[in-house]
Parts: structure tokens; C-alpha cells; sequence
């Protein structure tokens, strides 16, 4: 049974006209022109409970927006949005005693208070019992590694210490679904790796189910096996993130460092991503016969120093996805052929 579904959902901004100069901030005072942004557009999935998915788009695609919704904080213009069985905003109270959410910018803690008087408080908040309490409480302070800084007011902490706080404060309650934004960003290498892998803990001992909006796709890859990507408002990919990289990913990176500098060469169904003079980045799909052929053919026309090669990782493959959306997508790149029936079928749960 899905924790959370959505069903043709659409989110309408008005969008106030402003006029500048003096008498425009006169004018601003009472006009009532206004613009529509649809920021979401006929959206519908369905999360079953103890998921995790990652929710990726650009800047400005729509993921806060589809959060705020489920969160009970946003109504949407038309559609169905239900989580647990309920309307979120109608139920808000209900819907947020069974959610934990982490937004970067909001924190839930007590600036001026100790960590620990923070958790306390929020006991006393939702009537969390005593023993589960406690339970939870030396579970996450363990597996956080928060021992060190659980009795240091919160406007003392480093930013990955309140990250973690944070996230273990969300959690006190025994949450049914987690709302993460942006959890790891900022944090050092240590900081993430910590903070990854207790999500991934929570998500599979205690079956919370997760949902992450994140720019970092390390984040994706070592908790979300689910990906849904939003761009301008639409879904256009509900999926694994495994038969995502299947798809699309399988390429080559290619840096050849050339002894002088040369002009753009290009290579028949390679793609020049990124080009420094004497340094150059190829991309070579899958289906690129054979890369080392195609290099020797370049090195024995121009002087070659270095070669580097790294397969395609997720963040390749999503890189693709956007410039695809963008139509900046080579058209001899045969990996990305067919992308738009792949991703047609996939929302299509085909
Ligand atoms: N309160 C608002 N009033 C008007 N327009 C808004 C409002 N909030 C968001 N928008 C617009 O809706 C669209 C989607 O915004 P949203 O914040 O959901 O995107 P996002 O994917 O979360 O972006 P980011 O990654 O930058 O946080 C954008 O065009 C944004 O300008």
C-alpha cells in the first residue's frame, strides 16, 4: 500500500506584476495584475512505505514545491495529494506527528539550549513515551557520533554537528516518512559518509520511509535505490537509479592532454564536452566501438602527452538526463537515442 500518491497534481503561483521606479511603488500598493507560474504540472506517483527515494531536478524544476504539498504546508491547485491515507493539509497536525522533516535552511532546534534540552523539549512537544524516548535518544547520539557536543548549546555547533542534530531530532518521534533537503550539503567528506549511512540504517532497520531532495548525487546513489527527476514542473523520470545508469551510463570520460594547443578536433560520435586548448574532455558513449582506436587515430595526427579515462558515474548520467531536457544532447550520441521513450515508459511504470 503507498504511504504517499499523488494523482495529477498542479501548483499555481500567482505572480503579482511589479512596476519599479517612485510611482511604481505606489502603483505596487494596489494592483492586482498578477501572472500564473505553474510551478508543478500533472504530476502523479506513488511511494510504498519504507522507500527511499530521491527527488532531483535543477534549480527552480519544482522539488520544494512537491514537498511543501506533502508536508501539509501548500495546497495544490487541482489534483489529489495523499499521504497516509490522508489529505496532508486538511490533516496537518495528524500528518505532522507521523513526519520527520530536515530542512537546511529551518532548523528545528533551540538556538540558545544545549542539544540534549532541545530533544527533551521536543519529547514534551509530541508526547513521545519515556522509553522509546530514551531508546531512540542513545541510538542516534551512538550512531551519529554526537556524544562530544550533546550538552553544547546549538548556535555553538559546526554546520555537519547541527546537521546531525537535526536529523536525530526529526527522528525522536518514530517518524513513518522522513523529508530530507539537502542534508549533506556543505559537509566535509567524513560528515556526509556518517550522515549517509544512518539514513541508509533508519531507512532499512526501521523502515522509514525517506524522501530526499538533494543536488549532491552521491546522496542518491548510497540511499536512494528510486529516483524521481522533475524538470520544469513535470516528472520525467520514476525509476531505479540502477536501470538509469544501465541506460544511459556504461560511457567513457576522456581527457587527452595534446602538447601544444589545437583547435576543437572533433571524433565522429564523440562528444566535446569541455575543451581547455591543449587539455580536452571527451564523452564516448557505450557504443563507441573502440576508444583506444579512435585516440590513436587523433595521436597520429597531433602529439599527445597524457591520456586519462574514468567510466561514467551517476553524476555523468544525470548530467546527460539535464542536457538532454535542455536539447543540448549530441545527436550523434547514440546512448542518448531513445532516451525520450526510456523516460516516457518509465513514469509510464512500463
Ligand atoms: N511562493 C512562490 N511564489 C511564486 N512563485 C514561486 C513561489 N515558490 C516557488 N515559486 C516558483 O515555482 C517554481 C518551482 O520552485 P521550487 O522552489 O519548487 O523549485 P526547486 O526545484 O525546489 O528549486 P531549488 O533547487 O532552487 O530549491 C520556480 O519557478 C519558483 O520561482
Amino acid at each position: 500500500m503507498a504511504i504517499i500518491s499523488l494523482h495529477d497534481v498542479v501548483k499555481e503561483y500567482k505572480q503579482y506584476k511589479r512596476y519599479k521606479g517612485f510611482w511604481g511603488s505606489f502603483r505596487n500598493l494596489v494592483t492586482q495584475e498578477y501572472s500564473i507560474n505553474r510551478a508543478v504540472e500533472e504530476i502523479s506517483f506513488s511511494i510504498a512505505k519504507g522507500e527511499a527515494v530521491g527527488l532531483l531536478g535543477q534549480n527552480g524544476a519544482g522539488k520544494s514545491t512537491i514537498i511543501k504539498m506533502l508536508t501539509g504546508i501548500l495546497v495544490p491547485t487541482s489534483g489529489h495529494v495523499l499521504v497516509r491515507g490522508n489529505n496532508p493539509h486538511k490533516k496537518r497536525r495528524e500528518n505532522n506527528r507521523h513526519i520527520g522533516v530536515v530542512f537546511g535552511q529551518r532548523s528545528q532546534l533551540w538556538w540558545d539550549l544545549p542539544v540534549a534540552d532541545s530533544f527533551d523539549l521536543h519529547r514534551h512537544i509530541y508526547k513521545i513515551p519515556l522509553k522509546s524516548y530514551k531508546e531512540n535518544y542513545n541510538k542516534y547520539i551512538e550512531l551519529l557520533g554526537m556524544h562530544s557536543f550533546i550538552t553544547q548549546p546549538v548556535r555553538q555547533l559546526s554546520l555537519g554537528q547541527r546537521m546531525r542534530a537535526e536529523i536525530a531530532i526529526s527522528l525522536l518521534h518514530e517518524p513513518d516518512i522522513l523529508f530530507l533537503d539537502e542534508p549533506t550539503i556543505g559537509l566535509d567528506i567524513m560528515a556526509k559518509d556518517r550522515i549517509r549511512e544512518f539514513l541508509r540504517t533508519v531507512n532499512q532497520e526501521k523502515k522509514v520511509t525517506i524522501i530526499l531532495t538533494t543536488h549532491d548525487m552521491k546522496d542518491i546513489d548510497e540511499i536512494c535505490p528510486r529516483l524521481l527527476v522533475v524538470n520544469k514542473g513535470k516528472l520525467v523520470y520514476d525509476g531505479e537509479v540502477k536501470q538509469l545508469k544501465e541506460q544511459l551510463g556504461g560511457g567513457q570520460k576522456v581527457t587527452i592532454e595534446f602538447a601544444d594547443p589545437i583547435h576543437p578536433i572533433s571524433i565522429p560520435g564523440v562528444q566535446l564536452i569541455q575543451d581547455e586548448g591543449k587539455r580536452k574532455h571527451y564523452q564516448f558513449s557505450r557504443n563507441n566501438a573502440s576508444v583506444f582506436e579512435q585516440i590513436s587515430k587523433i595521436a597520429a595526427q597531433h602529439p599527445v602527452i597524457d591520456v586519462t579515462m574514468r567510466e561514467n558515474d551517476i553524476e555523468d548520467v544525470i548530467r546527460s538526463l539535464y542536457q538532454h531536457l535542455e536539447g543540448e544532447g549530441s545527436e550523434s550520441d547514440k546512448s542518448m537515442q531513445g532516451l525520450s521513450n526510456f523516460v516516457e515508459k518509465k513514469v509510464a511504470g512500463t
